[in-house]
């Protein structure tokens, strides 16, 4: 990823004290989204698929759209970018109704990279990206120096400058994703909308995109918003969350607020999966058969701990005078007091095993 202060186009890269609030950014009014069901013989009713949202996603700020499958994250970033007309209400970027602005124009001020898959042609991945300068092109489409030097800031920022000359058909899904990103950054917009950016990504590139993201909203003053099932990622490098919960109430906040309202709890517990409120993730929700006596060294605790809670253990540290029925030591080595012996091994896969059979 590319230093986002050397990049060309805007300038101005300020620190939060020196920058006053940013004016713009994307709100809707009452907006309820949904489809218009195909009229048979004449009927056919409108299905809402969320209703009478007032929502404001800031300049210089990392908006996460979270959400169960189903929840209509898709159907709201499609109804952001006018790619689907409301239901009701509207959609404003930097005050003016996206309505009232000819295509030509919102094209320059907002972008949007959606998850369905894109014909590319015979073009490489750099001529995809350049398809972004195009709303900033004059009658001829040509490409100015500047255009080529933001086409190939836009391929660095995301990390696809080896992928430029490739044929963009040839590309992985992953690898595709980011030079779409690109496309999207090359646009220059004030709005940025990506549905699912890291879906295909691998966990370092998808920690790189989001904080990219993050990033170029603080420095340059975009408002970007990003649907995600990263959960936890999202929760830690998003400054506000649109959480569309299962009765499809849409709640918004810092990550924060919504994790002491029990927002996030609320939407995504499941049979098998629960939140934690105080690390800010998921975890495995199975009743404890019983309670072990532990004693391991403080880095090895929480790996022996989450070893035994798949076999339903709980643990609690051996104390002075409490003989330890699993053990840890700084070499490694894990120790099993069990019914039928003690067994020594130095893998967690042995020693669950034995636990298993305990
Ligand atoms: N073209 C369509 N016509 C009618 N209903 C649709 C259409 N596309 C999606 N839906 C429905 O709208 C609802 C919301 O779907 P949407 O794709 O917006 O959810 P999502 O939150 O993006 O889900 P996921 O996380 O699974 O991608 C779902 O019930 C879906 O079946």
């Amino acid at each position: 990823m590319t230093d986002l202060t050397t990049a060309p186009g805007r300038s101005g890269t300020t620190t939060a004290a020196q920058t006053p609030p940013e004016p713009g950014g994307l709100t809707t009014d009452g907006l309820t989204v949904g489809y218009r069901a195909r009229a048979v013989w004449g009927r056919g009713r409108p299905r809402a698929v969320l209703e009478d949202l007032d929502l404001r996603a800031g300049a210089g700020e990392l908006t996460v759209l979270l959400g169960p499958n189903g929840a209509g994250k898709s159907t709201l970033l499609r109804t952001l970018c006018g790619l689907l007309p409301p239901l009701f209400g509207g959609v404003r970027v930097g005050g003016r109704h996206i309505t009232e602005e000819p295509p030509a124009a919102l094209a320059r001020r907002l972008a949007v990279v959606l998850t369905d898959r894109v014909d590319a042609g015979l073009l490489s991945a750099r001529e995809l990206v350049a398809l972004g300068r195009h709303p900033h092109t004059g009658f001829t489409g040509r490409l100015t120096p500047g255009d080529h030097e933001i086409v190939q800031w836009a391929l660095a920022a995301v990390g696809a400058g080896h992928l430029a000359e490739r044929p963009a058909a040839e590309l992985s899904d992953g690898e595709r994703q980011r030079v779409l990103t690109a496309r999207a950054l090359a646009q220059e917009p004030d709005v940025v909308l990506l549905d699912e950016p890291t879906a295909f990504l691998d966990v370092p590139s998808r920690v790189s995109l989001t904080v990219l993201l993050r990033d170029l909203a603080r420095d340059r003053g975009l408002t970007v918003v990003v649907s995600t099932h990263d959960l936890e990622l999202a929760l830690r490098v998003a400054d506000a969350v649109w959480l569309v919960d299962r009765s499809s109430h849409v709640h918004t906040g810092a990550p924060e607020d919504l994790i002491a309202s029990g927002a996030v709890a609320a939407a995504f517990d499941a049979d098998h999966l629960a939140f934690d409120a105080v690390s800010g993730s998921f975890g495995l929700r199975r009743p404890a058969r019983t309670t072990v006596a532990v004693d391991a060294p403080a880095d090895l605790l929480p790996l022996l701990e989450r070893a035994l809670a798949r076999e339903g253990l709980a643990v609690r540290r051996a104390g002075p005078g409490d003989d330890p029925q699993v053990a840890a030591d700084a070499d490694g080595n894990l120790t099993l007091h069990g019914a039928d012996g003690v067994v020594r091994t130095h893998s967690f896969h042995e020693l669950t095993r034995a636990v298993r059979t305990w």
